[in-house]
Parts: C-alpha cells; structure tokens; sequence
C-alpha cells in the first residue's frame, strides 16, 4: 500500500525524462534547428561533425529559452486547457527547477559553440536566448499585440547561428534569412492564435485577435503573408538564389496565399488551422529550396 502511494507520489524516471524533454518545446525545436541546418549548407560546406555541434548548442540555447518561457507564464499556462498540464503548472516540476535548468542549459550552449564552433555564434544563441525570455516573455508578451512582430525575431536567430558557426561572420545573405522568418512568424502565429483566442483573452493576455479582433488579424495575416512573398523573391532577383528555389518560393508563396486569402473570406476555424499548418511546412520546404538551389 504505502510502496504504490510512493510511486503515485513520486513520478518516474521515464515521467521525468519527458517533462524535462517537454521544457525544451521540442517540436518547435525541429523547425527551428532546420533552419539552422540548412542555412549552414547555405553559408559554405560544414563538415558533419560542425553541423552536430551547432544543432546541439542550438538545441540547448532555444531549449533553455523554452524552459524559461515555462517557467515564467506558469501562472496563465496553469488557466489555459491547452497548457495547464505542462510539468510547471501541473506541479511535476517546481519553478525552481525549471529556472535553473534553463539557465544550465543556457550556459551549456554557449560553453558548447564558443570551444567547439566560434564565439560570434554562441552570442548570437545568447542574444536569441535573451530575446525569446527577457523581450517577449517577460516585457512584450502581456503588453502589447506587437508582442509577436517584435518578440517573434528570436525563433528568426537560428539561420544566423547557423551562418555564423560556418563563416565565423554574418553576412547580408544571413540577414535575409533571419527577416524571412521574421515576417514569416506573424502569419504562423496569428493563424493559430484564431483558434486560441478565448484561452488568451480568459488569462488576458493582449494577442492580436483579442485586442483588435479577428477581422483585423485575418487582414493583418494576409498583409504579412503579401510581405513575406515579396521578401522571398528579392534572393532570386538580386541573384543569390536561382531558378529552383525561385520555382518553389513562388509556388510556396502562391500557396499561402491563396490560404490566407481564403481565411480571410471564410474566417472560419477550419481555414485558420490549414493556414497554420500550411506555415509550417512552408518554411521547411522553403530552406529546404536554398540548400538544393545552392548545391544543384
Ligand atoms: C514569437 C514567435 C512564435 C510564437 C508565439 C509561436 C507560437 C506557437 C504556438 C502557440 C504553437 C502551438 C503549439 C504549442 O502549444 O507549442 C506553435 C507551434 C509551432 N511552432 Fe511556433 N511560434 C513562434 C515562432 C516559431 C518559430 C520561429 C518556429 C520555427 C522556425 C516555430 C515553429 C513551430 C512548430 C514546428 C510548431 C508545431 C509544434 C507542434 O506541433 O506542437 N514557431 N507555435
Ligand atoms: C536562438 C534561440 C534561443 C531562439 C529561441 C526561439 C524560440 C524558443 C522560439 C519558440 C517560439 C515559440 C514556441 C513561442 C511560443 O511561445 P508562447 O509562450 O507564446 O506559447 P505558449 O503559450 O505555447 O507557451
């Protein structure tokens, strides 16, 4: 009796695995160290043993900015359906922990990409890593509707990590890269915000549609989505890119388009959820064009 209390009390070690991996938004993860991979095949030509350390580092910088995101929202994630069973606010972790381990994690990065890549690249996971924490989480998130635009250049920092591991500089194609998925975020994110927005509103967290309303976030998808096309196209008009990424851009951008456009004349729930999920392969297939463009 008292050996099965323990073990409802204490979760095991698999439990804890999981909720430590959870900390580190691992899904989100997979896009993001994508485009730091791919944008190193951009830069130049890494040995395979640069591109492991720079997606590990990479891991641990965005990891330990996800467990500090973690750490910090507890209070609204416990309110909201979709997050309150995440191992802060479901009590599987204390804030104590998590604090730390983002730290641990944070400081592990840098150690990793300034002793294995260079330094220029574990400031810039630093910088992504101060962004995503102190600039959104912390200063932007609950103040403002912008806090998306503003706060959303820290996921648009990995293909400059990547850039920089490789080159040791940052050039001004590196900085196209980050701006596509700068602007890129807006639409990711306010396409899903459509379906989340009650939750945001009942924590009162100031997210676009709930401050200015869903018409005008639709309008403000479609505006972004517009600017993200002519963004993509500009690599293959001043002709750092050629005709295989521009066939894809424009077929990507076509695409999004299109969904946008229908989110806009439906604002329907359905319209919102395939425009989000379309974001999502879009830029993967996208960065995926430029390593096939640059190496074909
Ligand atoms: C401020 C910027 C961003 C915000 C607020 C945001 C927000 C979100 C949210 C709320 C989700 C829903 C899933 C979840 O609850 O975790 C999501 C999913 C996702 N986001 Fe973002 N996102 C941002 C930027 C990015 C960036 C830069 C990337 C990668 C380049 C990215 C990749 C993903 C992926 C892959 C998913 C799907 C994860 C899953 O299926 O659980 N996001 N995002
Ligand atoms: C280089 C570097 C360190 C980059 C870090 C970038 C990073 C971790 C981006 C994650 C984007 C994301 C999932 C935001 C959701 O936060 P949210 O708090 O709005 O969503 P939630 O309500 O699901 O927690």
């Amino acid at each position: 009796m008292e050996a099965s209390q323990a073990s409802l009390a204490v979760p095991g070690v698999k439990q804890v695995v999981s909720d430590y991996v959870t900390l580190t938004k691992p899904k989100v993860q997979l896009l993001l160290l994508l485009t730091t991979i791919t944008t190193m095949y951009v830069a130049g030509d890494p040995s395979v043993g640069l591109v492991a350390i720079t997606v590990v580092g990479g891991f641990l910088s965005a990891g330990g900015a996800g467990a500090f995101n973690h750490f910090y929202d507890r209070d609204i994630d416990a309110a909201m359906p979709r997050t309150a069973s995440r191992p802060v606010p479901s009590g599987r972790i204390s804030p104590r922990a998590a604090l730390i381990y983002a730290f641990a994690l944070q400081i592990a990065s840098f150690a990793i990409l300034w002793s294995a890549a260079n330094l220029l690249s574990a400031c810039l996971a630093l910088a992504g890593f101060f962004w995503y924490t102190v600039v959104y989480t912390v200063w932007l998130k609950r103040r403002s509707p912008q806090n998306i635009v503003i706060g959303g250049a820290a996921g648009a920092v990995p293909p400059l990590v990547g850039w920089a591991a490789v080159t040791g500089g940052v050039a001004p194609a590196a900085l196209y890269l980050f701006a596509i998925v700068f602007y890129w975020t807006p639409p990711h994110f306010w396409a899903l915000s459509l379906l989340m927005k009650d939750e945001y509103a009942r924590v009162g967290v100031p997210m676009m549609p709930v401050v200015h309303g869903e018409a005008e976030t639709r309008r403000q998808i479609v505006l972004y989505t517009l600017l993200l096309t002519v963004l993509t196209l500009l690599p293959f008009v001043f002709g750092f890119f050629g005709v295989i990424y521009a066939v894809f851009a424009v077929g990507l951008a076509g695409a999004f388009i299109t969904l946008s456009l229908r989110l806009q004349r439906r604002a329907d729930r359905k319209s919102a959820l395939r425009t989000y999920l379309f974001s999502l392969g879009y830029l993967a297939v996208l960065f995926v064009a430029m390593v096939l463009d640059a190496q074909l």
